[in-house]
């Protein structure tokens, strides 16, 4: 098998998710889901949810699908980096992303979701793309749709190519050498405690010199900006006119109308330059002029996160085999 879907901005002023088609059951429901290499469940608006957390999203009904089956007595439950969470029960179907199809997947239907999933009426759902550790189904946990898909895949790996404010692809069981140039640079991944965890060579502030030192972090599509140490932080928003850090707003931000350097980063002996359109994320709010930077801090957080703020800068690779491994390339 292979496939490919695209993967689309849910807003056009900033690229804040990336939602994918994706269809479920038989007949076919069709969703536009969130596919997210930093989780691992399935979620999805249904007829579960209450209707007064549903509003425009579109819903799973497993009840007008015949090929539907209730996953007795289990429950799963899930919150995420910002605080947004989502519960209920689960049922097996038949998923397909991009014409790939895996016949008896775990869907995870929401009984309950957070305000944040209810009022984000683009987002019907999430495709967790992490170790199959990660996913939280009680009392058996179930596995991802890489995983179930992956022996069926002409070759074990799905790839990321994200665009700025345009769709780009997730493509399923292929490496498409038209979406890179140069060569794929691979480097080994930590699966412990289930992230796509990689270390980084290295970072440079615009034509700075490159300070080679170890970051640790996840490649995580499910997020949208990049969060790295204090450190590199405030020594790219020091080459920032009128770069501060501000509580209120709860990052570094800065006026829009600044000149950014770009931000470099290293993948073994490769290089990766994220362009200063990237690094001003977007206005705090509509209009104003204070900016909202693309990179922020991740003291706070507990780990380093490499988002889409960097992962639109390059193809990757999110290799499957044994042991997995991740290749970032130019493009
Ligand atoms: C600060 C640390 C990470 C925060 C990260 N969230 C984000 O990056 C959200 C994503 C979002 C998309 C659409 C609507 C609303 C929010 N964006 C966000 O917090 N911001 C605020 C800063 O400006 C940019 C937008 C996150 O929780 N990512 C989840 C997956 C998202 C959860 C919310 C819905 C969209 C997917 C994750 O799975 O990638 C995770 F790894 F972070 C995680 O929590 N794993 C358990």
């Amino acid at each position: 098998d292979t496939g490919s879907a695209a993967a689309t901005p849910i807003d056009p002023r900033f690229d804040i998710a990336y939602v994918t088609p994706v269809t479920i059951g038989t007949p076919p429901q069709t969703l536009q889901l969130d596919l997210d290499t930093g989780s691992s469940d399935l979620w999805v608006f249904s007829s579960h949810t209450p209707a007064s957390q549903v509003r425009g999203q579109r819903i799973y009904a497993p009840d007008k699908s015949t090929t539907s089956k209730l996953l007795n007595g289990h429950t799963w439950s899930i919150t995420y980096g910002d605080g947004s969470g989502s519960r209920g029960n689960v049922y097996t179907d038949k998923f397909t992303i991009g014409g790939v199809t895996v016949k008896s997947q775990a869907i995870e239907t929401a009984q309950q979701v957070s305000s944040s999933f209810t009022t984000e009426d683009a987002i019907d759902g999430l495709v967790g793309l992490g170790f199959s550790t990660l996913n939280t189904v009680s009392p058996n946990g179930q596995l991802t749709f890489f995983d179930n898909a992956k022996p069926n895949l002409d070759s074990p790996v799905f790839t990321a190519d994200l665009k700025y404010m345009k769709p780009g692809t997730y493509d399923f069981g292929f490496i498409d050498k038209t979406k890179y140039t140069g060569e794929i640079t691979y480097v080994p991944v930590e699966t412990d405690p289930g992230y796509w965890t990689f270390t980084s060579s290295g970072y440079g502030v615009g034509s700075g010199t490159f300070s080679s030192s170890p970051i640790t972090g996840i490649a995580d599509t499910g997020t949208s900006l990049v969060y790295l140490p204090t450190a590199i932080v405030t020594a790219y928003y020091r080459q920032v006119q009128g770069a501060t850090n501000s509580r209120s707003y709860g990052g570094y931000v800065f006026p829009c109308n600044s000149t950014l350097p770009a931000f470099v980063f290293g993948v073994g002996e490769a290089k990766f330059t994220i362009p200063p359109s990237y690094m001003s994320y977007a206005a705090v709010t509509d209009g104003s002029p204070t900016c909202f930077g693309g990179l922020q801090s991740s003291s706070g957080i507990g780990v380093n996160i490499w988002g889409d703020v960097a992962l639109k800068a390059a193809f990757v690779v999110f290799n499957g085999e044994e042991p997995p491994t991740i290749g970032w390339a130019n493009k």
